[in-house]
């Protein structure tokens, strides 16, 4: 069975896939301090309290933090006996196509999510990914990354808020009732929320317009649902996107013959 972990800014996410589905999904704070040792401590525990007995025999790893891999290899290593594949090494193959500058290194979370949407979706898409940043990724038709944009993402925004005004406090995201809030909470939710609609559709109308064809939007990450309860901003949500990206880039790389 597989271990695939999405270690990103704020969380990483562990999950157990059987070669069919995901067995369990669990997501603890990213800290680059963690050591194998307390992984596997939190790990065993959760498969233990929920009876899942499962042989891990390969590890897929995307982290945007770089720090943390090498605890997570010795995870690997260690109690796995296995060696861990780590989106972005040169041992670990995408099955697209990166057209970037070159000299540039791409977030591996944005290479999965790449791969994820053109395996469930085909190319010319937008992925949309509410992480610590709010990316957009661009795949073209025949699947290969080309680029994408960068925002703040929400709770960044709304923490960026708090910290740099003395009257505004810690906030969660939310939708408003109305636009115009006649409280302070309320006028920082309607200006991030309403801010954030805004500016995946014009980013979304901007890139369809660069690119002259027709794109879908295809969102993920734990806000997405929120945006899109409040305006048709996509064709589609997946949740599980960036895993289901990892198991198709371990699957690519453990089976050369594999193609989609
Ligand atoms: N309705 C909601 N209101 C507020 N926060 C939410 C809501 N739904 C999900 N979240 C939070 O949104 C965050 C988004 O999770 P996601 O895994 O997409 O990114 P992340 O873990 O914050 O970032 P990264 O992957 O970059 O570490 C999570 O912290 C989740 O708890
Ligand atoms: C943008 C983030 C932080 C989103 O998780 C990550 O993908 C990253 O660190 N990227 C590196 C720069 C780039 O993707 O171009
Ligand atoms: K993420």
């Amino acid at each position: 069975m597989l271990l695939a972990i999405d270690c990103g800014n704020t969380n990483t996410v562990f999950s157990i896939w059987d070669g069919t589905r995901f067995l369990a999904t669990w997501r603890t704070s990213t800290e680059h301090q963690r050591t194998a040792d307390q992984y596997y401590v939190w790990l065993s525990t959760l498969m233990e309290f929920l009876g899942i007995k499962a042989e891990i025999t390969d590890v897929i790893v995307s982290s945007t933090v770089p720090r943390v891999v090498f605890n997570l290899r010795v995870l690997a290593d260690r109690y796995f006996n296995t060696r861990a594949m780590v989106v972005g090494k040169p041992d670990c193959e995408l099955p697209v196509d990166v057209r970037v500058d070159l000299g540039t290194n791409v977030g591996p979370d944005r290479l999965v999510n790449t791969v994820a949407g053109f395996d469930l979706y085909g190319g010319d898409l937008i992925v949309v990914d509410f992480g610590t940043a709010t990316t957009f990724d661009v795949v073209a038709a025949d699947g290969a990354y080309e680029g994408g944009v960068i925002a703040p993402g929400v709770n960044l925004s709304l923490e960026a808020l708090h910290q740099a005004a003395a009257a505004l406090p810690h906030v969660d995201i939310t939708k408003p009732q109305r636009v115009v809030g006649t409280n302070t909470v309320a006028c920082m939710q309607s200006g991030i929320f309403w801010g954030y609609v805004g500016l995946v559709r014009e980013i979304c109308a901007r890139i369809k317009a660069e690119r002259d064809r027709p794109m879908r939007i295809i969102s993920t990450g734990g806000l997405a649902p929120l945006f899109q309860q409040a305006e048709d901003l996509f064709d589609d949500w997946r949740e599980d996107l960036t895993m289901h990206g990892l198991t198709v880039i371990h699957r690519y790389n453990t089976h050369k013959d594999f193609r989609q």
